[in-house]
């Protein structure tokens, strides 16, 4: 199956997954200076219910943080949006050394991570209904900048790490607000792409913040002592779990007026 090796790689994602191939692909640079400031857009709001949370998992692509997504208990609306999105998942990129690892890159700045907070719109019936729509998912993005203070939110995330070291380890993660995570400043940009893995759907509205969260040398070092293997199979370290830079194409940025 598809992964970030040579043989199964972002290069060949598209000869199983067409969308790979569109016009409207993430993760992009974006460059402040052809950012448009666009009067209409909102501030964002999130309310998170906390029992939402169910599990943590290391899919063997990432960690993941499953929530309740039955009903309107963990929702994002406003910013770019019309109407509600549900969250039905958060999940990490991270790279093999603090340089990289993010996906979306601000004035050539690749920082070490990205934190993706998933929603889809529930307008329509479920996730997978969804994920065809133009309007069907927002993804909030969290920048994660290698610093000396790391934020101590993302301890209960690390604390779970030891939990899940291989492949298909699933334990229960109950009571968790994603919105600790949040940095004080909710500044964004937003545009129109895709998710940044297989299937590659052009469903994406994006959200990405521009205030990193910061995180610590060892905090990442956590991260990497993740195995893209299961228990059965030899260790092989989790690590840069992102996906090149594609093209903007005729796509706008936009930004709220300061
Ligand atoms: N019919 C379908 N059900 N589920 C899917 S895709 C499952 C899923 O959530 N994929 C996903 C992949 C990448 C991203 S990301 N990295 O946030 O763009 C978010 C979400 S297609
Ligand atoms: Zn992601």
């Amino acid at each position: 199956s598809w992964g970030y090796s040579k043989e199964n790689g972002p290069d060949r994602w598209h000869e199983s997954y067409p969308s790979a191939r569109g016009n409207n692909q993430s993760p992009i640079a974006i460059l402040t200076k052809n950012v448009h400031s666009d009067p209409i857009l909102l501030p964002w709001f999130t309310g998170y219910d906390p029992g939402a949370s169910k599990t943590i998992k290391n899919t063997g692509k990432t960690c993941r943080i499953a929530f309740d997504d039955t009903y309107d208990r963990a929702v994002l609306r406003a910013g770019p949006l019309d109407g509600i999105y549900r969250l039905r998942q958060i999940h990490i990129h991270w790279g093999s050394t603090d340089d990289k690892g993010s996906e979306h890159v601000v004035d050539l700045t690749r920082h070490a991570g990205e934190i993706h907070l998933v929603h889809w719109n529930s307008k329509y019936s479920n996730y997978n209904d969804a994920v065809r729509k133009r309007d069907g998912v927002a993804v909030v993005a969290l920048f994660m900048k290698i610093g000396k203070t790391p934020k101590p939110e993302l301890k209960r995330i690390l604390e779970e790490i030891d939990a899940i070291k291989t492949k298909g380890k699933e334990v229960p993660f109950s009571n968790f607000d994603p919105s600790i995570l949040f940095p004080q400043n909710r500044a964004y940009f937003t545009y129109f792409g895709s998710f940044t893995t297989p299937p590659c759907e052009e469903c994406v509205t994006w959200i990405i913040l521009k205030e990193p969260i910061i995180v610590s040398s060892d905090q990442m070092l956590k991260f990497r002592s993740l195995s893209s293997n299961t228990a059965e199979q030899p260790f092989c370290p989790l690590v840069d779990n992102w996906r090149p830079l594609q093209p903007l194409n005729n796509r706008m940025v936009r930004t709220q007026c300061e």
